[in-house]
């Protein structure tokens, strides 16, 4: 295919008209589409001369300038639950970036690695996120501290700064793999019991209210250093209220995110009062675990020197102040309380499909038992095949579709220039699903992340000084949970149909999949 000068020159000048009109964008792509391997040097001159020169903000494509407009197409054609279906088209659409209006805010969508690099980058030492607003206004409303997940600045980094050494430092989490290996046990244990009870030689059930119960019983595990009993046979009226009032939080989060909260607030709606009240119960049950744990670690803090958890620690180092402990003891509960649950769920529904990955991770892990005589750091670094597996699952079914930062200097993203302060939100889902990134991305392959180039591809956790604090502890108790799981049954599915997900603030499965647990003897 030949381009004569002419087209060369037609370009230039439909370039000066694009700028005008704010399609370089769409140009750009034109182009890159029509550079063929064999063009004149001219043409390619031209291309990389136009790419090398950084495009103005206003050119990246844009869905409407209307935001309502935005809100009302992405309502009636996809539905709420359904954005990540909805973000997967617009790339499609628009090529690897773009620009939304939703409400008053506009954002700028991303979905490549090397993009995703440039805006961690940019972070600096302050990252800065939009806060949950309906969570924020729940502490102002009763005047209660935030914790890091709802501050910004200086302010944020000087708590981060101070819980990451009991939270997700390689010593904090060595002292939690004791707690955490013994509830693994125990899910373990509770499963063979409800077989054997039944007299069957398998279980086929719906795991994920046990699933979510595991998690929050292993977060409360490693705040409190005791077991709250979410896995007993008959939970107390009190943790059953305190269970539901954690799913009741969560579910009213998400319309307050698109409702505006205030008027829900100033109008006393139902879905903010229900939100309220959770919240409320969330805290008073900390409060009684703060208060109690407080004055043991004042009475016996010199005679007992073993671990007693996250909240202990921080009491006894008074680093900060109490009420700052606790609203980073609730966050951190919220945080905890559903996400790893997830993953685990997709995972087991992955091995369930996929017995020939199934069979070589449970090998993985006996001869990394064998091989530790019982040092469980030991075999948790030696685990690779089933650590691939957790970050394949995430990358398929990622909890939060996207990650957003504002950009704290001036940044150039696919060849736009983005101001400071631009809100940027990275596609997490559309890219786990791309071809551009992932080759072949519909298979489950665990093994894709045993080679080398995945920089800026697993990015479920968040990158940098503000990557998810629990991201050490939800490992964690996700590999042990395998461990114990893979060792002691074969997981089978009686539907091996793709799942469906929606998103309800987090990704979840719009109908939960059937697992079937088969003890090996
Ligand atoms: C598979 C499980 C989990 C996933 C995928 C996940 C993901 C994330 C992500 C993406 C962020 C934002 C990071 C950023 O802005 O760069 C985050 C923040 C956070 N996560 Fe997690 N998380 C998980 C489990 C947990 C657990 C178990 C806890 C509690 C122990 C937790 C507590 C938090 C907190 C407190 C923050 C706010 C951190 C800050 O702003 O400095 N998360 N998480």
């Amino acid at each position: 295919m030949f381009f004569p000068k002419t087209c060369t020159k037609a370009l230039q000048s439909l370039t000066l008209d694009c700028n005008h009109l704010g399609l370089q964008g769409v140009l750009m792509r034109c182009i890159s589409h029509l550079q063929p391997e064999n063009s004149t040097v001219e043409l390619h001159s031209c291309a990389s001369d136009l790419k090398s020169a950084v495009l103005p903000y206003e050119g990246i494509p844009r869905t409407s300038k209307y935001s309502w407009q935005n809100f009302y197409t992405s309502w009636k054609t996809f539905g709420f639950q359904n954005l990540h279906h909805a973000m997967v088209q617009m790339f499609d659409q628009y090529g690897p970036i773009y620009r939304e209006k939703i409400g008053k805010q506009e954002v700028v969508n991303i979905m490549l690695p090397e993009d995703i690099a440039t805006v961690y980058a940019a972070d600096g030492l302050y990252p800065r996120r939009p806060l949950l607003e309906p969570w924020s206004l729940h502490r102002e409303y009763r005047n209660q501290a935030c914790g890091i997940f709802l501050k910004n600045g200086e302010q944020w980094r000087k708590d981060r700064l101070i819980l990451n050494k009991d939270i997700i430092s390689p010593e904090a989490i060595k002292r939690c793999i004791p707690l955490q290996n013994s509830l693994a046990a125990d899910i373990t244990n509770h499963l063979q019991q409800q077989i054997q009870r039944k007299l069957q030689r398998s279980l086929t059930i719906d795991v994920a209210s046990l699933l979510h119960r595991y998690t929050l019983e292993s977060i409360c595990n490693i705040l409190y250093g005791e077991r709250l009993g979410l896995l007993d046979d008959n939970p107390s009226e009190e943790l059953l209220k305190f269970l539901s009032s954690m799913e009741v939080m969560l579910k009213t989060t998400v319309p307050l995110l698109y409702l505006p909260v205030n008027i829900a607030k100033a109008l006393n709606a139902r879905i903010w009062k229900d939100h309220v009240a959770a919240w409320d119960y969330i805290h008073d049950h900390a409060e009684s675990y703060i208060e109690k744990i407080y004055h043991s670690s004042l009475s016996g803090q010199q005679a007992d020197t073993s671990y007693k958890g996250i909240l202990a620690e921080l009491l006894f180092k008074a680093d900060l102040p109490k009420d700052h402990i606790k609203a980073n003891i609730i966050e951190l509960m919220a945080g905890g309380s559903e996400t790893s649950a997830l993953p685990i769920l997709f995972t087991l529904f992955e091995l369930a499909r996929n017995p020939k990955i199934q069979a070589e991770i449970r090998d993985e892990i006996t001869v990394a038992c064998r091989k530790a005589h019982g040092d469980t750091a030991l075999i948790l670094s030696s685990v690779p095949l089933l650590r691939g597996a957790i970050k394949e699952s995430l990358r398929l079914y990622p909890i939060g579709i996207v990650q957003q930062r504002f950009t704290n200097k001036d940044i150039v993203l696919q060849n736009y220039h983005i101001p400071a302060s631009t809100l940027v939100q990275i596609g997490l889902y559309p890219m786990g699903r791309s071809a551009k990134v992932f080759p072949n991305p519909k298979i489950y392959d665990p093994k894709r992340w045993l080679k080398r180039d995945n920089s800026f591809k697993s990015m479920a956790f968040g990158f940098g000084p503000r990557q998810c604090i629990g991201r050490r502890i939800a490992e964690l108790e996700m590999l042990l949970f395998f461990i114990h799981i893979l060792q002691n049954f074969k997981i089978d599915a009686p539907s091996k149909e793709d799942i469906k997900t929606v998103y309800k603030f987090v990704l979840v499965p719009e109908k939960n999949p059937l697992l079937t647990f088969k003890p090996i003897y």
